[in-house]
């Protein structure tokens, strides 16, 4: 047992999860995925397009609903739980999350990538002063060291965020890794720490422990699994292992099982397995949301998609380049083809 501290538990089937069925929720799996979620005592509900408020796009992928309809179905269910949107500066605007509080949204991730905290200022600013709860979300931070995530961090916590978090966005982390970019932040800010895990490596579970170890008190997880590359950490089986180690999440264990069996799963587009191209992400430290993206290229130039996310990897692409995705499986070919 190691106490009885208290985890504050972040669900993101239903914004994450997005990136696994290419965007194409319906209002209808939102209200009653949310309200199981909210039933089970999930504390904050995160629900947007994959890629934040207004990630519906060529680029991105689009969603199948508009994130008015998302939001509404969300909040007309959740009775408890804190109705959380994801917002990426240059992407989401002021109107974006003007929309989602109109709709129901009490709390706002804001999320660069790992090294450009300072895009975000102004956002954390504004959602500060429309009242949201406010986290900083640096991505891909296997991407930086120990001291450049502190530093990041540090501009987040300046700028009044409420929390902030470290997000192995590739799955690429070892817990060892974790531990150190936690435990350096947690020893610097004086905001509670949290953790986002991808399963690429089959780590996501063994990681967020670790991030608890080294003092985060936040830490994000899907049902089944479900999300970018081989997924995020399974909430259900997280929340197991944290009764197990004596940790309390508020969460009712059955309860958050029959969700991720009786809701999730049957609208899985495939199994949230760790094949071998989701592996890959983690291993050449690539952005999971990337996979899907690579698959397609990868069939459609008669590649092995490992190959494409290798080359990704080496290019240090990071979220937002996934039109290069194309270019690099293009090169590839080509390269093959003389
Ligand atoms: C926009 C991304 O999908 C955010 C995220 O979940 C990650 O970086 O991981
Ligand atoms: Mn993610």
């Amino acid at each position: 047992m190691s106490g009885t501290k208290s985890i504050h538990l972040v669900d993101t089937t239903l914004r994450d999860g997005s990136h696994a069925i290419s965007h194409q929720y319906t209002a209808e799996q939102i209200a009653t995925i949310a309200a199981g979620l909210d039933a089970a005592g999930v504390e904050y509900i995160e629900v947007s397009h994959g890629d934040g408020l207004a990630g519906s796009s060529i680029n991105y992928g689009r969603s199948a609903i508009s994130e008015e309809e998302m939001l509404k179905a969300a909040s007309s269910v959740i009775k408890k739980g804190t109705l959380t949107v994801l917002l990426l500066p240059g992407i989401g605007t002021q109107e974006d999350l003007e929309m989602a509080i109109h709709y129901g949204a009490k709390a706002v991730r804001v999320a660069t990538h790992v090294t450009e905290a300072d895009i975000a200022q102004q956002h954390i600013a504004m959602a500060k002063k429309m009242g949201l709860k406010t986290f900083g979300f640096l991505m891909l931070s296997h991407m930086a060291s120990p001291e450049k995530i502190v530093e990041q961090a540090k501009l987040f916590e300046s700028y009044g965020a409420d929390v902030i978090y470290v997000a192995d966005s590739a799955g690429a982390m070892l817990p060892e890794d974790v531990k150190a970019r936690i435990g350096a932040v947690v020893n610097t800010v004086s905001v509670p720490v949290g953790f986002h895990a991808h399963n690429n490596l089959t780590l996501a579970t063994a990681n967020s422990l670790a991030a608890i170890e080294a003092g985060a008190s936040y830490i994000d997880g899907t049902c089944r699994g479900l999300g970018a590359g081989a997924g995020n950490c399974q909430i259900e089986a997280l929340v197991g292992v944290l009764n197990k180690k004596g940790y309390q999440t508020g969460v009712d264990l059955y309860k958050i099982m029959d969700v991720a069996e009786g809701l999730v799963e049957p609208i899985m587009h495939r199994p949230q397995v760790v094949r071998n191209s989701a592996f890959m992400l983690g291993y050449a430290g690539v952005y999971s949301s990337f996979l899907l993206h690579a698959d397609r290229a990868a069939a459609k130039f008669n590649l092995d998609p490992r190959d494409i996310l290798v080359e990704l990897g080496n290019k240090k692409m990071v979220g937002g380049q996934e039109d290069m995705i194309i270019d690099v499986a293009y090169q590839l070919a080509k390269k093959r083809g003389a």
